[in-house]
C-alpha cells in the first residue's frame, strides 16, 4: 500500500512537471513564431553576447523526449547547463542594480532560437524575465503546489523518522545562517563578485565573519539549496539567495554601517532583505519561548494570554516585566531605563551587545526568559539614544512593505458583489490602512464625474495612518477625494462605529492582528452600527485545517457558500501540506508576537457569530488561501446562547441583567460600557493593545496598490465604470510599459486547477498574428484555445457611424489596435482590461438604456445556466453616456448553457466551451471598425467572458423578454 501511495505521489510529480513543461513549451514555440510578447512584461532591446550565450546555455529543450526520459530514468535530468563561468553578471536584484542587463534584452533573441526553460536553480533570480513571470502562470503554480506538497509527503515517508525528527528540531540553525548572512551583507559582496563566486578567505575578509565560521554557514544554506558552493570553499548566489539583494553596493552599505544609518540598507527595496532579517532575528527568537510562555510558565495568566504584553516575544526579549508588547519595544518604550552598551566580555557573553554595526541592543535573555537583564544598573553606562530598537522598526515597516502583496490586490473585486450595492452606497474600511484596498475598489466602481458616481467610502484608521492615507492619495488620485468619493476618518475601532448608514464594513487583515476578545469588541462595535442591510466583509487568510473540512452540523458551516474549499487530490494531504506552509508560518507568527492568529472558517464563523454577524459567503482567489468572507447581521447571541468561541473566551457574567439586550450584555462582558469606553479592569490592556498597534502589520498594503496590476488579474469580476479617474487613467496610460512586477513576496493563486478544463473553439476570421496572441491569451487564462478557425468573415452590413471618441477607454483601444497591427507594446496587457466588463445598464440608470439587470447569483462556483448580454443598438451609440462593449465596440454576446446538440456550430461568431456545455455567441453588431481589429476586439471580449466562466465568476440573466 505504501508503494501504491509513493507511486501515485510520484505520477503528481511527473504530470505536474508535464503540466510546466506545456506552459513553457508553449510559450517559447510562440516566441520562436517571432511572437514573444511577453506576458506581464515587454521587451524592445538587444541582448548583449554574454547574456545571450548564458541564457541559451541555460536553457533546455523542454520537449517530450526528454520528459519521457525524466519519466523513465526516474531521476536524470537531461538538461545540458551551461558553465556558469559563461553566465554573464546579468544580476537582476530587487531593486535592480544598474549592472544588471534585463530580461527583455535577452529574452527577445533567445527565444527566436530555444524554447522555453523553467528558471534555474544555479542562476541569479531575475524577476522580469519570462521564464520567471511565467512560474505564475495559474497552471504552473498549480503544478508546482502539487510537486512541492507530493515531495514534502514523499520525503516524510521515505526518510527515517529520526532524520525527520533532526530536520525539525535542529532546523533552527537555519533562520541563524540567513540572519549573520543578511545582517553581514553576503548577498551583495556575492553579487559584486560575479557569478565566478568568492572565496572564503575573501568573503570572510568583506564581511567581517571569521572565514571558518562563514564557510560553514555558507555550507548549511548550500545544502539547503540557498547558496552554491561551486569549488571547495568558493561560494556564489543562485536563484534564492539572489532575491535577498538589497542592490546597494558594499560600499554604500559600509557607509550606512559607519554612519549609524543601517537601516539605510532597506530603503527602495522590496522588503526581501527586511524580511530575512525581521524573521530570522526577532520573530526566530520570540519563537524558541512558545513552550516556556504556553507551558512551563507558572502563571496561568502567562499560559493563556491573549494580550499583546505577554506573548513569547516578551519573554525572550525582557519586556513581559515591563508591560510592553513589540510595537512598544521597537519604539522604544522604556528605553531611557535601559542600558545601550554592554561590554560582553565582562561579563562572560550574557547581557546585552552594542552593535555599532546593527545600530542595535541585542539583549540575551536567561534560559527560562523570564528575566530582563536589560535592567538598568548592570552596565557601565547609559546612553541618551532616542531609541535603541530604531533600526528594528524601520526594517519591521520594510519587511511589511511586501507582505500586502501575499494577497494579489485585485481579488477583492471577485470577494463580493460589489455591484449589487446601489448608488451612493457606503463602504467604511474599518483600521484601513493608507486605503489601498479602497482606492481599488473607489477606481473600480466610482467616478468623480456624473450624476451617478457610484460608491463611495470611508477609510478609517489612526491619526498618524490617517495622515498617511491622505497624502498618498493626494499623490495618486486626488479627484476621488476633492469629489468627496472618498474621505478619511481618524477613527478607534475600539469605540463605537460612528458611521451608522454603512452598506459594507470591510475588514481587510484586521481580525489577525487581535485575539478573539479584542477582535470581538472590533466586531461588536460594528454590529452595533449596522443596519439590516450592512455587510461586514472580511479579507483574511483562511487556515485550511489539514484534513479534509466536513459539513457536519457542529462545524457551524453548513449552508456557507463556498465553505467547502478545495481540497488536495489523494494521496495528498488535503490542505496540499508543505506547499501551504506560509499560511502557517504566518499563523504562528501572529501567535508568538502578538498573541494574535490567523483563523480557520470555523474560528472566524464563530467568532463573527458570537458578535452578531452571520457568515454566509466565502470566496478565495483561484488557489489562494487569502479568503474573502462576507457577514450578515445577526441577534447578536447572549453568552449563554452564544458560540463556544464566545463562551470560552469571555468570562461568564454571574447573572445577566434581564434588562439588557444581548448585545448590551455582551458589550458589558467585554468590558465595553453603553457610551462606548471600556469600563472593565481590562481598560488599560485594551487600551494599550489599541494604541500599540500604531505599524501597519503582515498583510498591510504600506503603498497603494497598482490598479492596473490589479485588473489585469482580477479584472473579471469589475463590471461598473461611470467614467474617466483613476481608473480611466489606468486604462488609458501607455499600454505596456507601466506594468508593476509583482513582489517576490506576492503569494499568487497557487493551488489552482481549473475547474472545468475548458476548451473554446473559436470561429472567427482573425488575422493570423491575432489570433496566436489571442490563443496565448487564452492560455493565460487557462484556457484551452483548442482551434482558432480563420475563414473568411461573413459580410458585414452598412453601418451607422460610431461615436467619437469611442468612450473613455479610446486610448487604451488604440494601443490594442496598434498591437494588433504590429506597433510595440503587448498586446496582453492591452487584452487585459478586456477582462472589465461593464455593467449593462442599471434600473436606475435612465440614460443607458433598456434594463438588463442584474446578476442574481453571487455564487463562486462554476455556473450552470448562466447568460452574459451585452446589447446596445446602433441608436444608443449615438447617445452621449451609452453602455458600450467591453472595449468600447457595440457588440452583443450572449453565453448560455448548450441545449440539445452542438446546433449552432460551425456558424462563424459561435463560441464552443464543451468542458461546462456552454455555448458563447457573438452576433454580429454595427461597426465602422476595420474589419480584422473589430473582430478581433470581439474575440477578446469572448475571451474575457471565457476567462470569467472558468473563474466562476458570476454571470448575468438575459434580459427579461
Ligand atoms: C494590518 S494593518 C491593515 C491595514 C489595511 N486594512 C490594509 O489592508 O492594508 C492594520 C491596521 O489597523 C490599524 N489599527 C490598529 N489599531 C487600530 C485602532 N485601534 N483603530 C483603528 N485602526 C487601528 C493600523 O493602523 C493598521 O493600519
Amino acid at each position: 500500500m505504501t508503494f501504491a501511495v509513493l507511486r501515485a505521489l510520484h505520477n503528481i510529480i511527473g504530470e505536474a512537471l508535464d503540466d510546466i513543461e506545456q506552459v513553457y513549451h508553449a510559450h517559447g514555440q510562440d516566441a520562436v513564431a517571432g511572437n514573444a510578447e511577453a506576458s506581464y512584461g515587454d521587451s524592445d532591446s538587444e541582448p548583449t553576447a554574454t547574456t545571450r550565450s548564458s541564457l541559451q546555455a541555460a536553457t533546455c529543450s523542454p520537449l517530450k523526449e526528454s520528459r519521457k526520459s525524466h519519466r523513465t530514468s526516474g531521476h536524470k535530468s537531461t538538461l545540458s547547463i551551461g558553465s556558469v563561468n559563461t553566465v554573464s553578471k546579468a544580476y537582476v536584484s530587487p531593486p535592480p542594480s544598474p549592472c544588471v542587463a534585463s530580461y527583455n534584452q535577452t529574452f527577445s533573441s533567445m527565444a527566436r532560437t530555444e524554447p522555453l526553460d523553467f528558471p534555474s536553480l544555479d542562476s541569479p533570480c531575475d524577476p522580469t524575465c519570462q521564464s520567471e513571470i511565467l512560474t505564475s502562470h495559474p497552471k504552473v503554480m498549480a503544478a508546482i503546489n502539487r510537486i512541492i506538497s507530493a515531495c514534502g509527503q514523499m520525503t516524510a515517508t521515505v526518510q527515517a523518522p529520526f532524520l525527520t525528527i533532526c530536520d525539525s528540531t535542529m532546523g533552527y540553525h537555519l533562520p541563524s545562517c540567513m540572519r549573520i548572512v543578511e545582517a553581514g551583507n553576503i548577498v551583495e559582496v556575492l553579487r559584486e563578485s560575479g557569478v565566478e563566486g568568492l572565496h572564503i578567505g575573501v568573503l570572510s575578509e568583506r564581511s567581517g565573519i571569521e572565514a571558518s565560521k562563514l564557510a560553514h554557514i555558507l555550507r548549511l544554506l548550500a545544502t539547503h539549496h540557498i547558496f552554491r558552493e561551486i569549488s571547495p570553499d568558493v561560494f556564489a548566489l543562485n536563484r534564492i539567495s539572489s532575491l535577498m539583494d538589497s542592490g546597494r553596493t558594499t560600499q554604500e552599505l559600509s557607509e550606512y554601517q559607519t554612519t549609524g544609518r543601517p537601516e539605510l540598507k532597506y530603503q527602495g527595496t522590496n522588503g526581501i532583505a527586511a524580511f530575512v532579517g525581521l524573521c530570522s532575528d526577532e520573530i526566530n527568537k520570540s519563537s524558541a519561548y512558545m513552550t516556556e510562555t504556553y507551558l512551563l510558565s507558572t502563571s496561568p495568566k502567562v499560559r493563556g494570554a491573549t494580550e499583546p504584553t505577554l506573548t513569547p516575544f516578551c519573554f525572550a526579549f525582557g519586556t513581559a516585566r515591563r508591560g510592553i508588547d513589540y510595537f512598544g519595544w521597537l519604539e522604544g518604550e522604556g528605553a531611557s531605563s535601559i542600558e545601550h552598551h554592554f561590554d560582553p566580555g565582562a561579563e562572560m557573553g550574557i547581557g546585552s551587545v552594542y552593535s555599532p554595526a546593527l545600530g542595535i541592543t541585542e539583549s540575551f535573555s536567561d534560559a527560562h526568559g523570564n528575566a530582563d537583564l536589560q535592567s538598568p544598573g548592570s552596565t557601565s553606562e547609559l546612553l541618551p539614544v532616542e531609541n535603541p530598537n530604531r533600526f528594528r522598526l524601520e526594517r519591521f515597516g520594510k519587511a511589511m512593505s511586501g507582505t500586502g502583496s501575499w494577497e494579489a490586490p485585485g481579488a477583492v473585486f471577485n470577494g463580493f458583489d460589489w455591484e449589487s450595492l446601489p448608488p451612493d452606497s457606503i463602504v467604511v474600511d474599518v483600521g484601513g490602512g493608507i486605503g489601498s484596498t479602497s482606492m481599488l475598489l473607489a477606481s473600480a466602481f466610482s467616478s468623480p464625474e456624473g450624476e451617478n458616481r457610484g460608491l463611495k467610502f470611508i477609510i478609517q484608521d489612526r491619526s498618524v495612518v490617517v495622515e498617511m492615507g491622505e497624502k498618498a492619495w493626494m499623490d495618486k488620485c486626488p479627484e476621488l477625494l476633492n469629489s468627496g468619493i472618498a474621505v478619511f476618518q481618524v477613527h478607534d475601532f475600539f469605540t463605537p462605529q460612528p458611521i451608522r448608514n454603512a452598506s459594507v464594513f470591510l475588514l481587510r487583515v484586521v481580525l489577525h492582528d487581535w485575539p478573539d476578545d479584542y477582535a470581538r469588541k472590533i466586531l461588536l462595535h460594528l454590529r452595533e452600527a449596522a443596519t439590516s442591510d450592512t455587510k461586514l466583509l472580511l479579507a483574511d487568510f483562511v487556515l485550511p485545517l489539514a484534513c479534509a473540512e466536513t459539513m457536519s452540523t457542529d462545524s457551524g458551516l453548513e449552508g456557507i457558500e463556498g465553505a467547502q474549499g478545495v481540497s488536495a487530490p489523494a494521496p495528498l494531504l488535503a490542505n496540499f501540506g508543505k506547499a501551504s506552509a506560509n499560511v502557517y508560518w504566518m499563523d504562528l507568527t501572529m501567535n508568538v508576537m502578538f498573541n494574535s492568529q490567523e483563523r480557520t472558517l470555523r474560528e472566524i464563523v464563530s467568532l463573527a457569530l458570537s458578535a452578531g454577524w452571520k457568515v454566509v459567503r466565502v470566496t478565495h482567489a483561484p488557489g489562494s488561501l487569502f479568503g474573502h468572507i462576507v457577514a450578515v447581521p445577526v441577534p447578536v447571541p447572549t453568552p449563554r446562547q452564544g458560540s463556544r468561541s464566545l463562551r470560552n473566551s469571555v468570562s461568564p457574567s454571574k447573572s445577566a441583567s434581564p434588562s439588557l439586550t444581548p448585545l448590551e450584555e455582551t458589550k458589558k462582558r467585554l468590558g465595553i460600557s453603553q457610551d462606548g469606553e471600556n469600563s472593565s479592569p481590562e481598560v488599560d490592556l485594551s487600551r494599550r493593545a489599541s494604541v500599540r498597534c500604531n505599524t501597519p502589520t503582515f498583510g498591510s498594503r504600506m503603498e497603494l496598490s497598482s490598479v492596473k496590476e490589479a485588473l489585469t488579474r482580477f479584472g473579471g469580476g469589475v463590471k461598473r465604470y461611470r467614467g474617466p479617474g483613476v481608473l480611466g487613467r489606468a486604462l488609458a496610460s501607455s499600454p505596456s510599459t507601466s506594468k508593476k512586477t509583482p513582489s517576490p513576496l506576492t503569494i499568487l493563486p497557487s493551488l489552482y486547477t481549473s475547474p472545468s478544463g475548458l476548451n473554446i473553439t473559436i470561429a472567427s476570421p482573425l488575422q493570423e498574428k491575432a489570433s496566436k496572441s489571442i490563443k496565448r491569451h487564452a492560455s493565460l487564462a487557462n484556457i484551452n484555445c483548442s482551434s482558432l478557425d480563420l475563414g473568411p468573415a461573413p459580410p458585414i452590413p452598412t453601418l451607422p457611424q460610431l461615436p467619437t471618441p469611442l468612450s473613455p477607454r479610446s486610448g487604451f483601444m488604440d494601443s490594442f489596435k496598434n498591437k494588433l497591427e504590429g506597433g510595440s507594446g503587448s498586446l496582453s496587457s492591452a487584452l487585459a482590461p478586456s477582462h472589465i466588463l461593464r455593467s449593462p445598464i442599471r434600473d436606475s440608470d435612465s440614460t443607458t438604456g433598456p434594463s438588463h439587470r442584474r446578476s442574481d447569483s453571487t455564487s463562486s462556483s462554476m455556473p450552470t445556466a448562466k447568460t452574459v448580454t451585452r446589447r446596445a443598438s446602433s441608436a444608443q451609440l449615438n447617445q452621449p453616456q451609452l453602455p458600450m462593449g467591453p472595449l468600447g465596440s457595440p457588440l452583443s454576446m450572449t453565453v448560455g448553457r448548450r441545449v440539445g446538440g452542438n446546433s449552432r456550430l460551425p456558424r462563424p461568431n459561435v463560441l464552443r466551451f464543451p468542458g461546462v456545455d456552454i455555448d458563447a455567441q457573438v452576433e454580429e453588431a454595427p461597426s465602422t471598425v476595420g474589419n480584422s481589429p473589430a473582430r478581433t476586439r470581439k474575440m477578446s471580449s469572448v475571451l474575457a467572458v471565457a476567462a470569467r466562466i472558468e473563474r466562476g465568476l458570476s454571470l448575468r440573466r438575459p434580459p427579461p423578454s
